[in-house]
């Protein structure tokens, strides 16, 4: 009786006082300030899906992952415990990665409780299914609290010491708004922003699946960074602080949104925490034209600023700039596309990297795959002009590597119902080799 009113007033004091000192802005869906960023193809475009937020009860779901040990421990007082709590309960969200407060045993079960009775939840979604490529790779669909499935993928990358580095490509949206036309997750429409956490935890399902700590991340999963700046922004905190990833092991890939790249520079400067991102940009075409036939959202961001922002972001930053080039065949990747390439790029010193890779067939597209001989020739024709290039080798070929290929063949719809759940992941094991 007695812990049960301790805990109904702490609630109180919870629900008034803490929370909102506790969920920070970047643990929310897109801002109205985000949203005025946007070129006015994306906004409109992002204005087009629905629905693109949690519902409100969902959003108001008190989430452990994702917050720092100050702020946990901060909560710890605030739920009327010593604060050494809190320290506690980081140890066991980001380094023990217990899933469940039920199992969060070295507390005493009446905190347990006052955080359970408060509506705190670790914050880790199921897996639902994990595909597995003859190479190693691994792709999971994770299912979010609203049913909507997310890729992730892990690459390992194994010398004859054993893994050396692993690699997890992480989703910020539930598909994309933007639409390129070569690209599975944009054909499968867009439903809503990711939030901090359920970036994070993807990062965590990948250590879980693979029993090994990972090295990078990569923002190349489904959906467009830069239409959810604040959670990415967000995460990757998280992502350095508490899972403890190296800020330069973290590569931000972007088809370009007006003012974002700017803002990443920016963030850098007014953070102590200085952070440090690999721009790595989604080019796909050497001119301006050609772009806006391959990736719709071009025509708000024209080539000539993207070029100028990423030389702007790199004098800032001192940043390497990476270009990605999606080569389609017969399309893109004719001489004169490399030679106007290699132009574009002059007067960029050695301070840029230009990666190509070669596309992966996706359903429903004309769009082929080079061959490996148009590949080099593509390759050598940029390295003659002092370009630095290198070619993206694909993994997973056979874990329907090309990114949103997965999750579209189990998500025609936006949300699944209950029946359609899988069995639990250790059961549905699915291996593609
Ligand atoms: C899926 S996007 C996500 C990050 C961001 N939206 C972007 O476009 O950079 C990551 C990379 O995958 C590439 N990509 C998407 N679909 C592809 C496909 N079918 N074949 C080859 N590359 C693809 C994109 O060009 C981009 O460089
Ligand atoms: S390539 Fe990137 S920006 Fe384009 S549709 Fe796919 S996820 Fe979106």
């Amino acid at each position: 009786m007695m812990i049960a009113a301790a805990s109904s007033t702490l609630l109180q004091h919870v629900s008034s006082v803490s929370v909102a000192n506790i969920v920070r802005p970047g643990f929310r869906s897109l801002s109205a300030a985000s949203a005025r960023n946007l070129s006015t193809a994306a906004a409109a475009a992002a204005a087009s899906s629905s629905p693109r937020s949690l519902s409100a009860a969902q959003s108001d779901t008190r989430v452990l992952l994702g917050l720092s040990e100050p702020e946990l421990q901060q909560l710890a007082v605030d739920l009327g415990q010593e604060g050494y709590r809190g320290k506690q309960l980081h140890h066991l969200i980001y380094k023990r990665k217990v899933k469940e407060v039920d199992d969060f045993s070295q507390l005493p079960k009446a905190f347990r409780n006052v955080l359970q009775e408060a509506g705190w939840k670790v914050g880790r979604s199921p897996i639902f299914r994990t595909v597995t490529a003859a190479d190693g790779t691994i792709k999971l669909l994770i299912k979010l609290e609203d049913n909507r499935l997310i890729e992730t993928v892990g690459i390992p990358v194994n010398d004859d010491k054993g893994l050396t580095r692993l690699t997890a490509c992480v989703s910020s949206q539930v598909g994309c708004p933007l639409r390129c036309s070569f690209c599975a997750t944009g054909k499968g429409g867009f439903s809503r922003n990711l939030q901090a956490h359920e970036i994070v935890e993807q990062v965590l399902a990948i250590e879980e699946i693979f029993k090994h700590r990972v090295t990078n991340v990569v923002f190349m999963g489904m959906g467009e960074p830069m239409l959810n700046l604040k959670a990415v922004l967000g995460a990757h905190r998280c992502l350095n602080k508490d899972v403890e990833i190296g800020q330069r092991m973290i590569t931000i890939s972007t088809v370009g949104v007006p003012n974002t790249i700017k803002k990443l520079a920016s963030h850098k400067l007014q953070s102590t925490l200085a952070f440090r991102y690999t721009n790595c940009h989604s080019l796909h075409a050497s001119n301006q034209k050609l772009r806006e036939t391959i990736v719709p959202s071009a025509k708000s961001y024209p080539l000539d600023a993207i070029m100028q922002d990423c030389k702007d972001y790199f004098l800032q930053t001192s940043r390497r700039v990476s270009f990605e080039y999606a080569l389609l065949a017969g399309v893109n990747d004719k001489t004169e596309h490399a030679v106007e390439l290699a132009e574009l790029l002059q007067n960029w010193g050695r301070n840029y990297h230009v990666n190509l890779i070669p596309f992966n067939p996706i359903e429903g597209s004309d769009y082929q795959r080079p061959t490996k001989k148009g590949v080099l020739n593509f390759a050598s024709t940029l390295e003659a002009r002092k370009v630095t290039v290198s070619i993206r080798q694909p993994r997973g070929m056979d874990a329907s590597a090309a990114c949103g290929q997965l999750r579209n063949q189990f998500q025609k719809s936006p949300l699944l119902t209950d029946s359609e759940i899988s069995p639990p992941p250790e059961t549905e094991l699915a291996v593609a080799c």
